[in-house]
């Protein structure tokens, strides 16, 4: 078999995600600055950084929720940047967001908040959706009996599960996760990072997550980008972490509030 010449074995394998020079302002907040990253389809990327340096609105730029001024945003080799609205749908339908905050629905029961791609994206009858629902909630360590409840009737952690699980309710083959394990206990964030390495594994999915959780980081990651004011400053195997010759990464992995970073916190 070949591949316009050459063997397949040999073939370059397309990025699942490939940013191109990336930027986005708001007003006069230059957010991201030329972003370029990669991200090789089946493998699970972490993104670390200061707060507030853009990894919310990185992540949120691929998913078309936040637009770029400039640059290039190609998912499976598509640009996705001045995309039909249709076509952006198409894409989006195959993207699960774990968001900051849950952003979960008051007004729906916990399960109908699951299954919510489902019936409104896949069409899917109520009572089916219904049943999945209770899959995912259950592999998020969620009994049954919450599907019925309110968001508001749970506890932080609790809503952070339901958000998770609907982020995979739709077997989507990209997730985003915005900070999965912050607000819980130590044995509940480790049933997240495992949830989230099954579904790269398991299910072959490319998973971009946001921590500030190293622990986490180095269970979930195959490879890791910083970004710093904008632009990734460094991207690596998650094994080079703690070897990567770059002062930034190595501040910000061992927490230490001295270092290049707080040095320029200190510039007026
Ligand atoms: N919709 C928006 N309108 C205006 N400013 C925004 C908007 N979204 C993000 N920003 C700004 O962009 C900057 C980066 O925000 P972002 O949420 O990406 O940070 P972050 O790196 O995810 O931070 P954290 O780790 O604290 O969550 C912030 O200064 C934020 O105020």
């Amino acid at each position: 078999m070949t591949d316009g010449g050459i063997p397949s074995d040999m073939a370059v394998q397309t990025p699942k995600i490939a940013m191109n020079d990336v930027h986005k302002s708001f007003g006069p907040k230059h957010v991201l600055r030329g972003i370029d990253l990669t991200v090789d389809a089946g493998s699970s990327l972490v993104v670390i950084g200061g707060s507030g340096t853009g990894k919310s609105v990185l992540i949120k730029s691929i998913l078309g929720i936040v637009h770029p001024d400039k640059g290039s945003i190609r998912v499976d080799g598509r640009e996705t940047q001045g995309m039909s609205a249709r076509d952006r749908e198409d894409v989006m339908a195959g993207m699960g967001m774990l968001f900051q905050g849950g952003a979960l629905f008051d007004s729906l029961p916990v399960w109908e908040n699951v299954a919510f791609g489902l019936i409104q994206g896949k069409r899917m009858a109520r009572r089916k959706a219904r049943e999945i629902a209770v899959e995912k909630l259950a592999l998020v360590g969620l009994g049954a009996d919450v599907a019925a409840l309110a968001p508001s009737e749970l506890s932080g952690g609790m809503q952070k599960r339901v958000g998770l699980a609907r982020a995979i309710a739709t077997d989507p083959d990209i997730l985003f996760f915005d900070e999965p394990t912050t607000g819980l206990d130590p044995i509940m964030a480790d049933v997240i990072n495992d949830l989230i390495r099954d579904q790269v594994q398991r299910l072959g999915a490319t998973a971009i997550t946001i921590t500030h959780d190293m622990a986490s980081a180095r269970k979930i990651a195959d490879h890791v980008a910083m970004i710093h004011q904008g632009r990734i400053i460094w991207t690596g195997a998650v094994e080079r972490i703690d070897h990567s010759d770059n002062p930034y990464v190595d501040q910000f992995i061992h927490g230490r509030a001295d270092g290049p970073i707080q040095m320029e916190i200190r510039r007026p």
